[in-house]
């Protein structure tokens, strides 16, 4: 994959692949901003999980076995495509779709109480 950049919300640029530190201290900084992001994009998925509770009309439909293969597949795929550790990946997949799974049905409920 090329190098690209992505903007962090004080325009700092984060360099793809990870730019080169010569200290720790510089090397955390830059970890830093990529758990910000990182962070940002689960609350954007997360948001999904919120919508998915929504849409779904039936509580036995939040967990969808099919989709989460499906989503750890298409990971997996894009994982090799720039590198990314397939156990790391699959592990943080697997354990977050676990919890958006449990979320999305707390949120499911909590939509629907006294219904
Ligand atoms: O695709 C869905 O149906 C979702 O609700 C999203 C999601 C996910 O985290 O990707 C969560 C729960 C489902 O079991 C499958 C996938």
């Amino acid at each position: 994959m090329s190098s690209h950049k992505i903007f962090t919300e004080k325009r700092k640029a984060i360099e793809y692949p990870a730019r080169k530190c010569t200290t720790m201290a510089e090397l955390r900084d830059e970890i830093d901003q990529l758990d910000r992001v990182i962070v940002e994009l689960l609350s954007v998925r997360q948001g999904c999980m919120e919508q998915a509770a929504e849409i779904k009309q039936d509580r036995n439909l939040v967990r969808d076995e099919e989709r989460v293969e499906d989503v750890v597949a298409k990971v997996l795929a894009h994982a090799d495509k720039v590198g990314a550790h397939p156990e790391l990946v699959e592990m943080l997949y697997r354990d977050m779709i676990e919890w958006c799974i449990n979320y999305e049905m707390t949120v499911f409920d909590s939509a629907r109480d006294g219904d």
